[in-house]
């Protein structure tokens, strides 16, 4: 039995709305989205069906709302030991287990009908399994049983990409697999940052993430590889496979310096939660900036001013 020092009541219907809301950690949904849209435009060369935007994004907001609330429910037990996560619908005892079961099943549903009919059946399953993924394999096998269950379960998190591209092809060509594997590389910085800030969290319910066993200076090692390592596969949609221009590998190549620069200054300040702060924040932005350059690339007008300049350089030379 969860015991709990806040309200397990609801006053108002508004409340209610609320809490189911929080059931579906609203704040990180955002930014899978635009990761669905930037691939989405790059494979639409810059003429994406506004309808078929919408509908995808309705899709992968149900799907991510659905993986997100069993992700509450099965970790409801350790989210109440954590300070960070205690007053969440499950653990502070608002909703039941039985209504988000229902909520999350009804979310998951609606997803894959939404994306079977309007979207393509493709698109649907690859949402349907990132909730089985994120789900079994993040949630139930990996979370609590190993270091790296954030670099395997970060899978999960760039399913999205692979939504977008699918809705929009049908099918799932290289540069599909380049932007998913840009989310997945970007996870382990992304996360492994905020998890220096919140260790001892993490610590305290005996989760095994990498700085709680490794120790600072190793994961501080391993964030600086792995943004090396995504730095150089944003680049690779430029070249070799020549899915996005110059303006998206101008833009990579600026934001992913500036993604260095940080996770060097952490590799030479593992114990700094200030510079673990940085990284994190920055990741967030780095993303959506990166997949925004995807968007602003693709698009005719940019297509069209690229050739002017080049047109002009040559009148000059
Ligand atoms: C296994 C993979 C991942 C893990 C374990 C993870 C974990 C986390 C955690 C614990 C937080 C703090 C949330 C809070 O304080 O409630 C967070 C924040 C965030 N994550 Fe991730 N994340 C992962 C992948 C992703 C992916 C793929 C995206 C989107 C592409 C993403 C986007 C965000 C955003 C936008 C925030 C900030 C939310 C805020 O404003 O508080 N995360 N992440
Ligand atoms: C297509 C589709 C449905 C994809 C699913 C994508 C998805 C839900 C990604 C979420 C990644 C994430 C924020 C994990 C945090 O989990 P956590 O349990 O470690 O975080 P916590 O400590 O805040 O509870």
């Amino acid at each position: 039995m969860i015991e709990t020092n806040v309200s397990r009541h609801h006053e108002t219907f508004l409340q209610v709305i609320q809490s189911y809301y929080q059931l579906t950690k609203p704040r990180i949904i955002p930014l899978l989205l635009i990761t669905t849209a930037g691939s989405m435009w790059v494979a639409a060369k810059g003429q994406v069906d506004p309808l078929l935007l919408l509908v995808t994004l309705t899709g992968g907001t149900l799907a991510a709302a659905s993986a997100q609330t069993i992700n509450c429910i099965y970790d409801r037990d350790i989210d109440y030991d954590m300070e960070r996560t205690r007053h969440r619908p499950m653990p502070s005892g608002r909703v039941q287990p039985r209504d988000a079961l229902i909520f999350a099943i009804a979310l998951a549903v609606l997803s894959f009908t939404l994306l079977t009919v309007f979207a393509n059946l493709l698109a649907a399953c690859l949402a349907f399994s990132g909730i089985v993924f994120y789900i079994l394999i993040y949630t139930h096998w990996l979370k609590r049983h190993t270091t790296q269950n954030i670099v395997i379960g970060g899978a999960a998190g760039a399913i999205p990409a692979l939504v977008g591209w699918a809705a929009v092809t049908n099918t799932l060509s290289w540069p599909a697999w380049l932007i998913f594997a840009i989310v997945f590389l970007w996870t382990p910085p992304h996360f492994w940052a905020l998890a220096l800030m919140i260790r001892d969290d993490y610590a305290k319910v005996g989760i095994p993430m990498l700085p709680v066993i490794a120790g600072a200076t190793a994961t501080v090692k391993q964030i600086w590889y792995y943004t090396l390592i995504t730095v150089v596969a944003t680049l690779l949609l430029f070249y070799p496979l020549h899915a996005s221009g110059i303006i998206y590998a101008a833009i990579a190549a600026g934001l992913g310096g500036l993604f260095i620069r940080k996770s060097w200054c952490l590799l030479q300040q593992p114990e700094d939660r200030t510079v673990a702060k940085d990284v994190f924040l920055y990741s967030i932005s780095y993303m959506m900036l990166l997949c925004l350059a995807m968007v602003i690339d693709s698009l005719p007008i940019t297509h069209h001013l690229v050739s002017t300049i080049i047109a002009q350089l040559h009148l000059f030379n």
